[in-house]
């Protein structure tokens, strides 16, 4: 595991401040080897389909799905990268005019040669302070790249006031509660905040789990079965949803957080994840969950990628923890009341 070069990769919507970043990384003096991949239409990323369908690979899956399409040119690069004498520290992926990092991470897991010799770390997000409502409201991969992210660098923050940067991290969490949000000007981020996030690690996904839930009304709030009203109710649940602003057209791709005080049976929960990764897959960005499983001492850590599931029977719960289930899902037309029904009718 750790003789694997870790890669991160770097997404957020044009102008967002990637170049900036990339250019602090490859200028400052850390004695660190790192390998930077740039996608070569970067400069022309501005239509996303042409590049897209010009340049992507259809990769099928095991399950027989194609709409998990891997880059060959980027397994091409990476394996070639691998073979360099005294190798890299880290590897960082540029997604420029890619509309979902789904594909370029999922390469990390799919690809033999490539996961023998790479490990996925994470996938960091800019964010312009300054124009993410617009392209929040107007691009569906400017949503997706939010979500998708295991941690969010909100940039430019010279441009906006404190309020604003508020309503914007308010908005930032309703799309993807599990992402830590770094803020910066010009880009300037410690290192160890990008790389080494180990956001794709399972022995990390719980601690990166939200450990609860903000408050009914405050920003971010995600609803679970704690709030004390009517989830089913026809009218519920989109202006809580998107803070201040009330965006609640942006509807398509949000986060569900979802817990549970009981413990759940093992293998109903198994049964409905890899349904629900088979049927929705396409649809599910990210999810990522800690389970109470009865009759286990151990902790069940699951994270998912699209289709991708990578789950593990991890340490035994320590006597003095709180012992719950808890799983956020990210991703787009989630029916948040279905998902809930699935997750708690798990329950042993
Ligand atoms: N005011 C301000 N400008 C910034 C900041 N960060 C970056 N910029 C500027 O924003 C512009 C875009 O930054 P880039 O780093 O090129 O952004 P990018 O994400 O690589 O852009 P694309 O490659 O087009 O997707 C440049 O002119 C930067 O100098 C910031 O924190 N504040």
């Amino acid at each position: 595991m750790t003789d694997k070069t870790p890669v991160t990769v770097l997404t957020g919507y044009l102008g967002a401040g990637k170049t900036t970043l990339l250019n602090r990384i490859l200028s400052e003096d850390h004695g660190k080897r790192y390998a930077v991949i740039v996608n070569e239409f970067g400069e022309i990323g501005i239509d996303n389909d042409l590049i897209v369908g010009a340049d992507e690979e259809v990769f099928e899956m095991n399950n027989g799905c194609v709409c998990c399409t891997v880059r060959g040119d980027l397994i091409r690069v990476v394996s070639g990268l691998m073979k360099r004498k005294g190798g890299f520290d880290a590897i960082i992926v540029e997604t420029t005019g890619l509309a979902d990092p789904g594909p370029v991470a999922q390469t990390f897991f799919v690809d033999e040669d490539v996961r023998e010799k790479t490990r996925l770390d994470s996938v960091v997000a800019l964010v312009d302070a300054r124009h993410i409502h617009e392209q929040l409201d107007r691009s569906r991969e400017a949503r997706e790249q939010v979500a998708f992210a295991d941690r969010l660098i909100l940039n430019k923050t010279d441009l906006v006031d404190e309020a604003a940067l508020a309503e914007v991290e308010a908005r930032l969490r309703a799309l993807n509660p599990l992402a830590p949000i770094t803020r910066a000007e010009r880009s300037r981020v410690p290192l160890e905040q990008i790389l080494g996030v180990g956001g794709f690690d399972l022995d990390r996904v719980a601690e990166r789990l939200p450990a609860d839930n903000p408050g009914h009304g405050e920003p971010g709030h995600v609803h679970d079965e704690n709030c004390g009203h009517d989830h089913h109710s026809p009218d519920h649940g989109h202006d809580h949803h998107h803070g201040p602003r009330g965006h609640a057209h942006q509807d398509d791709v949000k986060g569900v957080s979802l817990s549970l005080e009981r413990p759940l049976d093992g293998q109903a929960f198994t049964r409905w994840l890899d349904r629900l990764l088979a049927e929705q897959g396409p649809d599910i960005l990210r999810a990522k969950g800690v389970i109470d499983v009865k009759g286990e001492d151990r902790r069940l850590v699951f994270q998912a990628v699209h289709m991708i599931l990578e789950g593990e029977l991890e340490r035994p719960w320590r006597p003095d923890e709180r012992r719950w289930s808890r799983a956020v899902f990210i991703g787009r037309n989630l029916d948040e009341a279905a998902l809930r029904a699935g997750f708690e009718a798990c329950a042993a």
